[in-house]
């Protein structure tokens, strides 16, 4: 396979970067409870788009801000919120972002983490004023549920929010599933997102083994593992919730800028351009594959001229020797074509050329998909 370019790890990025931000509003993550929203609210925390300044954006409040902001503490005790992820699983990684929060970002910060079955019964109201709860009240709500929460990040101090500091990122390394985070501002201040970088977990045993469900779908524990260019948009994008928004919500590549001197006409005249891209997906369960859907939706001047699709069963060891970099071979022969390339349509979607396609491979138990998109001319 002719690799464009190897998985790109930007130098001085953490790797957990590559996985999906299981709090995302657009995933279903939710903040169900802040101690003080004064400035700003906290469900802003979990916003998808990159933070924003506006610098004559004011409220009745104050400077309007892009993110999460409380008022100035004249009492003790600090300011947390409880966010549901959207997705419950396994954590790899947080980015504690504070950009734009620059003489009022959270100095410190810590994260727990807690498994409920059930969002936990917060008797308290979080309100804009915060005026409601006395300090005695949030500290017993605090203490109430302290049983429940291990610590991810310990109280850390924060850099604030100018574009070469605004990244506070914290590897993290806790081999249990989770479905809710606490949040600490110490004592109070700033913080513009919460990125929760990880990879879902099911509960796969409560399910019949012959329903029909979307193996490779975020919220089933589908991961994309490594890819050839992410440049518009990154491939995780496909496996999201729904079907996209705009095409910021899609895999798109930048355009071959070599291409001018990498065309080539074949035998019956027609112009190629060799070389392609591809992403890695790995399926939340492995599975028989009956059908696949691939939607172009808003990529009109930009859908790719034909995709394929291979899959393969791999053991976490084979996958470990593949994941550094070198999707591009195949030393074990694993991979087999589940889909022969398709010309892609920009409109409506390709998937309406393949919605009724059904696939049986019965003999393959796939692992993981692999897509492969050749670049548009
Ligand atoms: N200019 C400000 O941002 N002031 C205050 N914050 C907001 N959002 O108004 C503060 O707490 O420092």
């Amino acid at each position: 396979m002719a690799d464009r370019k190897a998985v790109k790890i930007v130098s001085g990025q953490p790797d957990f970067l590559q996985f999906n931000n299981l709090a995302c509003e657009t995933a279903g993550g939710n903040v169900i409870f802040a101690t003080d929203e004064w400035f700003a609210p906290a469900s802003n925390l979990l916003k998808r788009e990159p933070p924003e300044f506006i610098a004559s954006a004011f409220t009745e409040y104050g400077k309007w801000m892009d993110g999460w902001e409380t008022r100035r503490k004249r009492i003790p005790g600090h300011d947390w919120c409880i966010i549901q992820l959207g997705v419950p699983g396994i954590i790899h990684g947080l980015d504690v972002d504070t950009s734009f929060f620059t003489g009022n970002y959270s100095p410190s910060a810590s994260v727990q983490a807690a498994c409920l079955d059930e969002a936990p019964a917060l008797t308290l109201e979080g309100d804009r004023t915060g005026m409601a709860a006395s300090d005695s009240q949030f500290e017993a709500v605090a203490k109430l549920h302290s049983e429940l929460w291990e610590e991810l990040v310990p109280v850390t101090e924060l850099k604030p929010g100018y574009s070469d500091t605004c990244h506070n990122y914290f590897p993290i390394t806790y081999p249990s599933r989770v479905t809710h985070l606490r949040l600490n501002m110490y004592p109070d201040g700033g913080i513009a997102r919460l990125k929760v970088y990880g990879v879902g977990q099911k509960d796969w045993s409560a399910l019949p083994t012959q329903d029909q469900l979307d193996l490779v779908a975020l919220v089933n524990g589908g991961v994309c593992l490594g890819y050839s260019d992410a440049h518009f948009g990154h491939p995780r994008n496909m496996i999201g919730l729904g079907r996209s928004a705009n095409m910021g919500d899609g895999w798109e590549t930048a355009r071959r800028l070599d291409r001018p001197k990498n065309l080539q006409v074949d035998g019956k005249g027609i112009l190629q351009v060799p070389g392609y891209e591809w992403a890695v997906l790995r399926l939340g369960h492995p599975g028989v594959i009956s059908q696949i859907e691939i939607d172009t939706n808003h990529f009109k001047g930009n859908f790719p001229d034909s995709c394929k699709i291979e899959a393969c069963h791999l053991t976490p060891e084979e996958e470990g020797k593949y994941v550094s970099g070198r999707w591009s071979s195949d030393p074990g022969n694993k991979w087999r074509v589940l889909l022969q390339p398709q010309k892609g349509r920009g409109t409506p979607t390709l998937a309406s050329s393949l919605r009724n396609e059904t696939l049986t491979l019965r003999t393959i138990v796939p692992g993981a998909i692999r897509g492969v998109k050749t670049d548009q001319t």
